[in-house]
């Protein structure tokens, strides 16, 4: 019998191709996802006079550029995008564009086309390809140098990052989602906190999110330093996944499923590390400053220095600084000029229903953008009259892309503008210079237009405001 594995080591064994002296493994790719980004690597084959060894494996996406209302594209933005569609092309790869239905963000069109599957690889450019891990395929981001050494070759040179697992067990509240578990325990561990880790969620509270919840956990495990979320597949995974056009089907998916069913860590085997939470200790919970794990209950007060470690009171200043807060003052009383709900951690149907159910029949305070992560959300939420909510309630609602959670495509948030914002980063100046944003769930980023400032949304929801 072959000692007790954790779902990491299981996936890297069946991935690795050779492994060298020092430990680095050899990986073997099975879906290779491209954006915009991708142009430098694309570049360095040109010059090298390479292929793309597997065009069938590599699929491009328009998502950090798209422009998400109608009008004459910027020139640098519209040759972004024009130049994955070349590379696209002349490789070979199939590409989704600005005209598809099916564009999005990578990070939602993939699950959504079972392009991500349990147990296979997934590698993209961009850190947030943890997301993907939600299905406990083995998926992580890397740099310009190994997307082009993956377009070279299918393969990957990779440390094994160390294990570690995250259970949280208990119900969580009404109005309390993933997002503000991950918050919560970013907050407690710190944004370096799993740093070369691969975190496994367990426990019943992951257990009980829906797909879309799992993969807003593993979106945001990057900002708590680790290298990759996990979440094993179980019967919400392949519900979520059967029918889709990459899926397997007939004999195929049976057989898949039967496999899947193995993807999990041995009962009793060993994590490097092991974390604990408690779903009932978790509020809605909103970033103060600029780093994800400056964070705290809404119900909170904007934090004194004085009073945490010294190693930490210069940053917790600067950050206070840049956020122009004052010690002390509730949370709740911080005003907010602007709202935006959308991206590859909450840009999903679920995130929207979430937010219109707080907008339904009520007005927003401050303008706001919404932003569906997928032209096939987009057409859902329209169906379903989740746009039309939006709409009425004063927001806006436009196209899918990474919008306003980078301001790549010039959906920007003003120099000194505050911005509920339902994105996963809070760092200076990243949803456009000079900007503040305070990061959570699409639940509280709704409360937050309803009322002008940050809010708890619980009272909300119960109609008790
Ligand atoms: C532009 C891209 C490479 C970047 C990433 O790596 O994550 C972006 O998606 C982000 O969220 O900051
Ligand atoms: S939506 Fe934001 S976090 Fe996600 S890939 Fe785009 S820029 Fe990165």
């Amino acid at each position: 019998m072959s000692p007790s594995q954790t779902l990491l080591e299981k996936l890297w064994k069946a991935h690795t191709v050779l492994q060298r002296d020092d430990g680095t493994s050899l990986l073997w790719v099975d879906r290779h996802l491209v954006h915009e980004g991708s142009h430098h690597a694309f570049a360095k084959l040109a010059a090298r006079n390479q292929k793309v060894s597997e065009p069938g494996l590599t699929f491009a996406v328009v998502d950090h550029y798209a422009p998400t209302r109608a009008g004459t594209l910027d020139p640098d933005i519209s040759r972004m995008i024009r130049t994955l569609g070349d590379n696209a092309r002349a490789h070979g790869i199939q590409l989704f564009d600005l005209k598809d239905p099916e564009q999005g963000i990578v990070h939602v069109i993939g699950p959504e086309l079972g392009l991500t599957l349990p147990g296979v690889q997934v590698n993209c450019g961009d850190s947030h390809t943890s997301t993907h891990g939600a299905f406990g395929a083995l998926a992580f981001g890397v740099g310009a140098t190994e997307v082009a050494h993956i377009l070279a070759t299918q393969t990957v040179w990779q440390t094994r990052p160390r294990t570690m697992r995250i259970t949280v067990e208990g119900t969580l509240g009404e109005g309390v989602t993933a997002k503000d578990m991950a918050l919560h325990w970013i907050a407690k561990l710190g944004a370096d906190g799993a740093r070369g880790h691969a975190i496994e969620y367990a426990g019943s509270a992951v257990r009980n999110l829906s797909m879309q919840g799992r993969m807003t956990l593993c979106n945001l495990s990057i900002e708590g330093g680790a290298r990759l979320g996990l979440v094993a597949p179980d019967e919400v995974t392949f519900a979520y996944l059967e029918g889709r056009r990459y899926a397997p089907k007939g004999d195929n998916w049976t057989r898949a499923v039967e496999d899947w069913a193995q993807l999990n860590s041995d009962p009793d085997a060993a994590f490097d590390r092991e974390e604990h939470l408690d779903a009932k200790d978790i509020a809605p919970t909103v970033t103060w400053g600029t780093s994800p794990e400056e964070a705290l209950p809404i119900t909170g007060k904007v934090p004194d220095p004085n009073q945490y470690d010294a190693s930490k009171r210069a940053a917790m200043r600067a950050s206070l600084e840049y956020m122009d807060l004052t010690p002390g003052t509730p949370l709740t009383s911080i005003p907010v000029d602007q709202i935006f709900i959308g991206s590859c951690t909450n840009g999903r149907i679920e995130d929207l229903r979430m937010a219109a159910k707080v907008l339904a029949g009520r007005r927003a305070r401050v303008p706001g953008l919404v932003s569906p992560g997928s032209a096939r959300i987009k057409r859902q939420a329209e169906e379903e009259g989740l746009a039309r909510i939006f709409t009425e309630a004063g927001l806006e609602w436009v196209a899918a892309g990474c919008s306003m959670c980078v301001g790549m495509n010039g959906d920007r948030v003003d120099a000194g503008k505050r911005c509920a914002s339902s994105t996963n980063r809070n760092f200076k100046g990243r949803q456009g210079r000079g900007s503040r944003t305070h990061l959570m769930s699409p639940a509280m980023a709704a409360a937050a237009a309803v009322t002008g400032h940050l809010t708890d949304v619980r009272p909300l929801l119960e109609g008790r405001l």
